[in-house]
């Protein structure tokens, strides 16, 4: 939910999305972190989550994919105070085609003061906080 300010926050909810040359290395953190990941409820992107759900047998609810509305259905739930924490392995690399969603994404993120990384350094930061 939207982080109350100056308290330390409580994550139960987490998204996990990644761009596709980071989707490996999401997936290899992911299982690097699953046993503390298997105790939040977990949402993804549909590519993302599907690998996630395969590769690592995490219990994770799959939206729809990126490009296909999923980065605004993340967004929608950030603004609907329903998600706690956002881990998005985004690629500064590449040129993408749904770039103004994932700007949404990241600035829905950063209005409702939601626990965010958006690399790998930053997320271990985050799940060593709740291991
Ligand atoms: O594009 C994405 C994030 O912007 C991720 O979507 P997929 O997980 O469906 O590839």
């Amino acid at each position: 939910m939207t982080q109350p300010k100056n308290s330390f926050p409580n994550i139960k909810t987490m998204a996990l999305v990644a761009h596709d040359q980071k989707k490996d290395a999401l997936v290899e953190w992911v299982q690097a972190h699953k046993s503390m990941l298997s105790t939040l409820t977990l949402y993804g992107t549909g590519t993302t989550g599907g690998r996630i759900a395969n590769e690592t047998g995490l219990n994770i609810e799959c939206l729809k994919s990126g490009p296909l509305g999923g980065d605004a259905q993340i967004g929608a739930m950030i603004a609907e105070n329903k998600l706690d924490a956002l881990i998005f392995f985004t690629d500064p690399l590449s040129a993408l085609p749904h770039d103004v969603d994932v700007k949404s994404l990241l600035r829905l993120a950063t209005l409702y003061n939601t626990v965010l990384a958006i690399n790998e350094a930053s997320a271990s930061l985050i799940v060593s906080s709740l291991e």
